[in-house]
This record gives C-alpha cells, structure tokens and sequence, in this order.
C-alpha cells in the first residue's frame, strides 16, 4: 500500500498508482453525469437550453443550461435572505461543524468532481484534484480562521465600572458569488465557504462554461447537510450576473474574473447605500531572472506557470525579463522545456497541458502569435494551432515562448489567457522591475536570482499580491490557501486582503461596538 496522496498545485510528480487508479474510477462516474439538464431550481420560465461541451472534444455534450429568469433572481436572493435569518442567529461554534461537513463531502468525492472538471474545461488530473481539494481547504481553512479569533468577539477597554463594551463582528446578510470558468470549483467555493462561514447567505452564479461542476459542489454542499435555502445557486451567463448585481436584496459581492468585468461589476453595484465589493482580477504576470539564477530552475519554474492549465490561471507567467547576460542561455534552456510539455487529452494520466476553453482563446492564440511575427519577434517553442490535428479534435494550442519583441509590444500588457509568454532582456535587476511593475496588474510575479540583495530588492519593489522567489514548482502560479494568501494589487484585486488568508473572513462581516450600562 502506498502512501496517502495530498495533490496541491506544487505537486511536482505523481507516481502513486493509488492517485491515478482513484481518479480512473472517477471518471466512470463523471461520464455517467454528462449531458446533464441544469436550471435554477424551480424556475418556471428559464432560458433556452445552451450546450456546455467538452474542450478537450467538442462532441462531447457536458450539461444543457438554461439561463435563471430574472424572476429566479429575485426569488433566489428572497430565499436566501429567509434562510441566512436563522443562520445569522446560529452561533458560530454551531456553524462551524456543517461547514466541515461540507469540506469533508467535497474531499470524498474528490475523484469523481475533478474528472468532471476535466471533462468540462479541460484541466489535467492534477490540475482538477488540486481545484476540488483546495474548495475543501477553503471551508476548513475560514472554519479555523473563526475559530482561532474566538468567532470575532472581542471585549473592549472600560471607562467606568458599569459599563462594559464588546466588539463583534456580524455577518452583512446575502452575498452575490460570482465566479470565473477556470477554477470553476474552488473560486466558487472560496468565497462563497467565507461568506457562509461568517454567518450570511449566498447566492452563487457560476460561469456558464464550469456549470456543471459548479452545480455538483451546490449539490455536494446540500447533501452535506447545509441549512435549505441558505446556498442559491442561478446557472447562466453575464446577463443573469448583471441581473444579481442589480438586484437590491444583495447585501455584499464578490466577483471573480476578467479586468473589463470586475470594472463593470464596480461600477454597477451601486444602491441607496454602499455595499461591500469585492473584485478578483486579471493579471499579467512577469518572471524576472538574474545572471545569478539557477537558470534549469528558472526554466521548470515558468514551463509550469505558462502551460499550467493550459495558461489559463490567471496566476500564469505571461512575461519574462532575463539579465542580458545569460539572455541567450535562458532562452534554449526554456524553449527547449517549453517545447517538451506533454499537450493531449487531459483524462491521460501523461497530459500536461490540456485544451484551451473554446474556439474563442484559440483564436486569441492564433492572433497573438500572428502578431508576434509580423512584429519582428521568433517563435523559440510552440506557436502552432493543433486543433483538428491528429488526436487533438478540441481547441488544442501549443505552449509557446517569443522572444525578440521590443518590451512596449502589446503582447507585454495585454492578458491573452492562453499558453504564451514573451521573453526580453534587460540591462539591470532595476530595469526588471521598473518594466514588471509597469501595468495595471498587480496579481503576482517571480524571481530566479542568486544573491540576497537581489531577492530583497525584488520583495521590497515588486507591485503584487502574490510573490515567489526561486520556485521551480511554479514561478508564478499555484498558491494554497494558509499557505500562500492569494489577492491582486492595482487593477488585480480590490479589497488589498488576500483569499486563504489571515484577514479574508473578516471581509465578509460588519464590526459592532456594543456598549451595555449595568445598574
Ligand atoms: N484574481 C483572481 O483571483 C482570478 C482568478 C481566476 C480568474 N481570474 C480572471 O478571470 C478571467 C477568466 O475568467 P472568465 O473568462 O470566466 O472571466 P469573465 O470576466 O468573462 O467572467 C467571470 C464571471 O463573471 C460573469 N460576468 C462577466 N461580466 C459580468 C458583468 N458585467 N456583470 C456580472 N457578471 C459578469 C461571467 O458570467 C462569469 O460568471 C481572467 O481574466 C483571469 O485572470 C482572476
Ligand atoms: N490560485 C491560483 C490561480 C487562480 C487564478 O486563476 C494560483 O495560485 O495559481
């Protein structure tokens, strides 16, 4: 018998065959899903039926979605407001064990959502088991951040004998979850076990291309014994997300997603009052490497963080600035790794690099590398279109790493979201970081370097949430929560605390100041 396995996204390697022959069952069992019919529940009048398929191959039908109405919007946050009354009023120390039991369903079925997870957006079997069991981590993580801060109840300073003072933080009511197609488990569950954990309701809108798998955590949630009513869940798309912005009964939101959308979810969520807002966004992340770097390092790093789910975190290293004096040596040394990632059918157990979501990012690709050429820059690795190829029926791209670009090229500011990075030298570690800073993303960023002073110039200058320094397992990518606190900078993120961290929770609760006078 081998040794228990724990898949997070800095698992390197997996060759215990107890991982692979639990997740070959799995399989089994999300295919017995598929094709599946999803509305929200009890809407009488949803939209027309949309085919959610599998990117890997687009013949295979994953659900059917119809869009909630506009009268399941309401009756959604209606129910939730109902059901979050009772729960605002449960003490935490009673909340916290229905949420556990959440995060311990989710981790049993860990095999059989994540092959769902694959199927519908194309993400390798490490990938998907990582995303399932940080959703657990997630419950369990806000459940002890509770615990540990004494469900946020605090008594003050006295000025007088007969009166007495607590500060306590309470929850806000119904919360708005709106989530993004490629961690369509854990960025659902994150925000929406904070939410709940803290004492309010919610109603979670998922992406319409992880519909399905969001649907099974919804479902997971209520087997696990979640009060009825007190999770809403309302399939569709960025109508039906605009209509739970506008919706008055929404007391607090998060959203996470693109730059454009978090934008416009800001400037809609306006009412009579302000309203907690909180905005996950995009990024475009650089990777800066020294002439001190371990350079094999620098380059396992950034393959895995460009071709990580197929460049599709909004984590991934889309930039690389290397000291010019090792230029040339970095650039074999990544396109050569860049070129070997394994690109094929995500449910094989030696794929690396699944499908891109849809014929959209593939094309996306196509423009971007386009541009590269006619721009005057080389395509060291990748850069082909493998869709309609040989064994590659789904929207299937190579990794691909550019170099030769001047570094005011489009191609370093705009996020593309698919398997690409460009590569420029630079004359200086202050030259770096001057270019990785300049954009409107602040979400995170790595360092390959050799000398200290090198790495403490990097943390002290570098604008970003989410940072990491000589890390082959991922140069920008793969945070865990209570390890790594993950939250955007700048137009990444707005609320400047960071998911499966030490002050997320509290983002989701209001503080009261209660003064009691006795005799
Ligand atoms: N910072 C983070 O933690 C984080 C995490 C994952 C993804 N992302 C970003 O998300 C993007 C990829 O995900 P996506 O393509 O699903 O993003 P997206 O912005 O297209 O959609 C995200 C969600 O928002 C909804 N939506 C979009 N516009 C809306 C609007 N105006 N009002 C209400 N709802 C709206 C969508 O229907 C979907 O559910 C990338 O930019 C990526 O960097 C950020
Ligand atoms: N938390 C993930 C990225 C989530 C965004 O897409 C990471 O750290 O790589």
């Amino acid at each position: 018998m081998s040794e228990p396995y724990k898949v997070t996204y800095a698992t390197l390697t997996a060759d215990n065959e107890d991982l692979h022959t639990a997740y070959e069952a799995g399989v089994d069992v999300a295919k017995s899903w598929l094709g599946a019919e999803i509305s929200a529940p009890g809407d009488p009048d949803p939209g027309d039926p949309v085919d959610v398929v599998s990117p890997a191959d687009p013949s295979v039908l994953v659900a059917r979605v119809r869009a909630a109405s506009p009268g399941a919007v309401e009756a959604a946050v209606e129910a939730a407001r109902t059901a979050g009354r009772d729960w605002a009023a449960t003490p935490w120390q009673d909340r916290l064990p229905v949420l556990r039991a959440v995060a311990d369903l989710i981790s049993e079925r860990a095999n059989e959502l994540a092959a769902l997870m694959t199927i519908e957006v194309g993400k390798n079997r490490l990938e998907a088991l990582g995303d399932v069991e940080e959703a657990a981590v997630f419950f369990r993580y806000y459940c002890d951040q509770v615990e540990k801060n004494g469900g946020f109840e605090a008594k003050m300073e006295q000025l007088s004998d007969t009166e007495t003072t607590r500060s306590v933080l309470r929850p806000h009511g119904v919360w708005g979850v709106i989530s993004p197609f490629n961690f369509p488990m854990a960025l659902a569950a994150g925000p929406a076990a904070a939410a709940l954990v803290a004492g309010n309701s919610v109603v979670l809108k998922p992406s319409v291309q992880g519909t399905h798998v969001a649907w099974k955590l919804y479902e997971t949630m209520l087997e696990a014994g979640l009060p009825e009513g007190l999770m809403q869940i309302l399939p569709g798309g960025d109508d039906v997300g605009k209509a739970l912005v506008a919706n008055p009964g929404i007391d607090g939101l998060t959203f996470t997603g693109s730059y454009t959308g978090g934008r416009a979810v800001m400037d809609a969520f306006r009412g009579d009052y302000p309203r907690p807002v909180i905005t996950e966004m995009g990024g475009k992340n650089p990777t800066i490497v020294t002439a001190s770097a371990d350079l094999d390092a620098a380059a396992k790093g950034i393959t895995r963080s460009i071709a990580g789910a197929s460049g599709q975190k909004c984590s991934a290293c889309s930039r690389v600035y290397v000291d010019a004096a090792v230029h040339d040596e970095l650039v074999q040394t990544l396109g050569k790794a860049v070129s070997e990632v394994v690109v094929g059918d995500p449910l094989e157990r030696a794929t690396f690099c699944g499908p891109v979501i849809d014929a959209e990012a593939v094309e996306r690709f196509r423009s971007a590398v386009e541009h590269a050429r006619e721009a005057g820059g080389t395509v060291v690795a990748g850069g082909e279109v493998l869709q309609g190829a040989e064994g590659h029926p789904g929207y299937f791209v190579q990794p691909t790493l550019i170099s030769g670009l001047p570094t005011d090229d489009e191609l370093f500011s705009t996020e593309l979201f698919v398997p690409l990075a460009v590569v420029a030298p630079v004359d200086s570690l202050d030259e770096a970081l001057e270019r990785a800073n300049d954009t409107v993303f602040g979400l995170t960023a790595g360092l390959f370097a050799g000398e200290q002073d090198e790495i403490d110039r990097f943390l002290a200058q570098i604008e970003a949430g989410v940072v990491y320094v000589n890390r082959p397992a991922g140069a920008t990518t793969g945070a865990w929560p209570g390890v790594q606190p993950f939250g955007g900078w700048k137009g990444s993120g707005s609320s400047g605390k960071a998911g499966g961290g030490l002050h997320y929770v509290q983002l989701f609760m209001r503080e009261q100041s209660q003064t009691v006078v006795t005799g």
